[in-house]
């Protein structure tokens, strides 16, 4: 059963979004990745937000670039939790997309990343451990990547100064 679904606004953002699908499919989450317009296509994003709970979704993640109004208004129309990831846009650097996903207005929460790859792996990161609170091979599988992590930071080198 699908748990995840990370939606964007355009093909153009998967080269960011890639980055939540590849870190959910190195857990094990099933998920889909769909594109899903506020703008451009208004009445699929109100069916697939109306349709998230009862498909047994546990977490959206919402990709957008510019005027980014899909994360929240998919959070509008659904209690799944939405998380918001900024796409880098053509001429702000995605400044616009992360104000326009992070300055929701009280009462429609939208949990909002950094803008660009790595808010897309921290918001992937954060579904499986949203997964996690009642998967305890979640956790697991979690403390192991947190390791690798820091095994990866402390073998870093330094050049020496000439
Ligand atoms: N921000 C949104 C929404 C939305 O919020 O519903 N739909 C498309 N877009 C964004 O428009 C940008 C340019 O899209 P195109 O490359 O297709 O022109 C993308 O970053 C997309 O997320």
């Amino acid at each position: 059963m699908i748990e995840v679904g990370i939606v964007m606004g355009s093909n153009s953002d998967w080269d960011v979004m890639q980055h939540a699908a590849r870190v959910l499919k190195e857990f094990g989450v099933a998920f889909e990745t769909r594109v899903v317009s506020a703008h451009r296509t208004p009445d699929l994003l109100f069916s697939y937000a109306e349709q998230a709970e009862a498909r047994g979704l546990k977490a959206i993640i919402a990709g957008a670039g510019g005027a980014a109004h899909l994360p929240g208004m998919l959070a509008a129309k659904t209690h799944v939790p939405v998380l918001g990831v900024p796409v880098p846009s053509k001429y702000l650097r995605g400044e616009d997309s992360l104000l326009s996903i992070v300055q929701m207005p009280k009462g429609i929460p939208v949990a909002t990343f950094a803008i660009g790859e790595a808010g897309a792996a921290n918001a992937a990161l954060f579904a499986v451990a949203q997964l996690a609170t009642t998967r305890p091979e979640l956790t697991e599988a979690l403390k192991a990547f947190r390791r690798r992590q820091e095994e990866t930071v402390l073998a870093m080198t330094l050049p020496e100064v000439e």
